[in-house]
């Protein structure tokens, strides 16, 4: 077959200023907007592209033999396509980035990549992210537009109800694949409107309703705690695991996992672990994750949407006897389940669960490590019980000191140890010591390191119950405001009043029940050691070993 060859396209395509100068634009194109989830887009455009060149550049130039020689052109004006291209990000985030002034790691001002290595192997970033306040002081620059920022005084500017601050990129992850929950919604109206339907079922009279539900779950797993008690060891952290699924299931959607009875994890659970695996990376680096998150890590999403879907059709047909939380998001009159109710059944679950598991088990973790601080929280609770064997969601309403032993659970190891995005106004944030955050900046509060900080809460380290009463806290709480599990503002944790009722009600009827300690063998290494924060943390696991009480 005879080609056509023509001179003009193969001297464009071999032409390297043009590559500089597209190089250039590309960089120019990329800064506009929010190109941190068109990952697949950009690397579909550049495929595409670089397909064009090449096979333009066999067709028409007469000095190539073939297609590997065609390719190699392609490929050396890509090369320089790219340099110029890297080059340029480079010596602007290096440079001449607006947040050029913030102290921090050198390589962090480049590339995200910085924080993923420092989130690998261990997946325990929020101690790293404590190291690196501890060398550059409160505001460090941990990314290319990305501040972090322990300082109590900038809680309400960033958080607080009248922030202008909005939720960053991050919350986009998903958003291809399951729509936006609550949670993940980025709009501030929409979110605002959601939150309205959100609040009936999570009011005061809303909650009574649940009351019920959670007595049972308690009674149900201190009798399973009570059949396992002879065993040498164990393994606490699971079953604090099923019960709290099997709570969010049944409150959630009058469909309880069963986790309590079997005594072992649903699968589903076990799916919905492994679709959040990536999220601990994807807070970080997102442009890759967003081509994995259209090909090897949908699946274990797409499951789950499909368990969501089925059991929100069944749960529209019945109306349970009981109150549920659902009950007050499906519209009986849509004909068909909206794609953010998946999104937002995966939230409930997620949030509902995995954060009151994990708060749990690093609480039973300071009772076995603290033997003193659990002898005097059972004095407390005998002291409430009087009678009861079993005391109701309700008789631990008002306990000061049950209150203290949660929070400083929640103090030393908050459940969203890392904090949560939020974005600057086009403006700015000036904080009360006058430094000006520019706009459109990404800013995290790390709440652990925010939460261990002397300053705040001296001698930080320790766990002590008191320091939340009157008995120390005008000594060992000094600024409240750090004390931020649940985050504030209009954002706040809808579900802190539920979780605050289902621990107290596990943690003194546990204590009322048993004497625990580490089981033989185990010291705990494995909560500190294995624990890994993927949004929410994942806890190790913890084995005690439960001495009935006769009373
Ligand atoms: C120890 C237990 C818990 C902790 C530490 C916790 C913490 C948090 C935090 C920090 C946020 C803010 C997330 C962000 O802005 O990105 C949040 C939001 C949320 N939590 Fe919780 N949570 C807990 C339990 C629960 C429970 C039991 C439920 C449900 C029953 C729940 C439902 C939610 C929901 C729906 C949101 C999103 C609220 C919104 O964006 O308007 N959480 N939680």
């Amino acid at each position: 077959m005879n080609i056509v060859r023509s001179t003009p396209w193969d001297e464009l395509i071999r032409n390297k200023s043009l590559a500089v100068v597209l190089g250039l634009v590309s960089h120019v194109l990329l800064m506009q907007g929010e190109p941190d989830h068109q990952g697949h887009i950009i690397f579909s455009v550049w495929m595409v592209a670089f397909g064009i060149a090449t096979v333009t550049e066999y067709a028409t130039d007469s000095r190539v033999n073939g297609i590997f020689q065609a390719l190699a052109v392609s490929g050396l004006t890509a090369t320089v396509y790219f340099a110029a291209l890297l080059t340029s990000i480079l010596l602007y985030r290096g440079l001449f980035h607006r947040l050029r002034k913030f102290p921090g790691p050198f390589l962090a001002r480049f590339s995200k990549f910085y924080s993923l290595s420092l989130v690998l192997p261990d997946c325990q970033y929020y101690f790293q992210v404590e190291k690196l306040h501890e060398k550059y002081g409160d505001i460090v620059r941990t990314g290319p537009r990305e501040l972090s920022i322990a300082n109590a005084d900038a809680i309400s500017l960033i958080h607080g109800p009248t922030s202008r601050c909005t939720k960053g990129s991050w919350y986009d992850n998903s958003k291809a694949i399951e729509g936006s929950s609550l949670h993940t919604t980025r709009d501030k109206r929409d979110h605002k409107e959601r939150r309205k339907i959100w609040e009936r079922a999570f009011n005061a009279k809303s909650l009574r309703e649940y009351e019920p539900r959670l007595n049972r779950h308690g009674r149900a797993l201190i009798e399973r705690l009570r059949e396992h008690a002879a065993e040498p060891a164990l393994r606490i952290s699971n079953w604090i695991n099923f019960y709290s699924f099997d709570i969010m299931g049944d409150v959630g959607f009058s469909r309880s996992f069963g986790m309590m009875e079997k005594g072992k994890e649903d699968i589903l659970i076990e799916q919905l672990h492994k679709s959040m695996a990536p999220v601990s990376l994807l807070t970080h680096v997102y442009w890759p994750m967003s081509l994995l998150m259209r090909t090897v890590g949908v699946e274990d999403i797409m499951v789950f949407m499909r368990w969501t879907s089925q059991v929100l059709r069944e749960r529209k047909k019945t109306q349970p006897k009981e109150n549920d939380v659902f009950g007050w998001l499906i519209d009986p009159n849509d004909e068909d389940i909206p794609l953010h109710l998946n999104a937002d059944t995966r939230l409930l679950v997620v949030a509902g669960s995995d954060t009151t598991a994990a708060t749990l088990t690093w609480l039973f973790y300071e009772l076995c490590k603290n033997l003193d601080v659990q002898k005097r929280l059972r004095k407390v609770v005998d002291d409430l019980a009087g009678e009861k064997a079993f005391l109701e969601v309700e008789d631990v309403a008002n306990c000061p000191h049950l209150e203290g032993v949660i929070n400083e659970a929640l103090r030393l190891h908050p459940a969203v140890p890392s904090g949560v995005q939020r974005e600057t106004p086009p403006e700015g944030l000036v904080l009360p010591n006058h430094v000006h955050i520019p706009g459109n900046t990404l800013v995290w509060m790390p709440m652990h390191t925010l939460q261990r900080n002397p300053a705040y809460f001296p001698d930080p380290l320790k766990f002590m119950p008191e320091r939340w009463t009157d008995e120390a806290s005008s000594t060992h709480l000094l600024d409240k405001r750090a004390f931020m599990p649940f985050i504030t503002g209009p954002y706040n944790c809808i579900g802190q009043k539920l979780a605050m009722m289902e621990m107290k009600s596990v943690t003194a009827n546990l204590v009322r029940a048993f004497e625990m300690r580490f089981a033989d063998g185990e010291n705990g290494e494995s909560v500190e050691q294995d624990t890994k924060d993927v949004f929410t943390l994942n806890v190790g696991k913890l084995d005690v070993k439960l001495t009935l009480r006769s009373a």
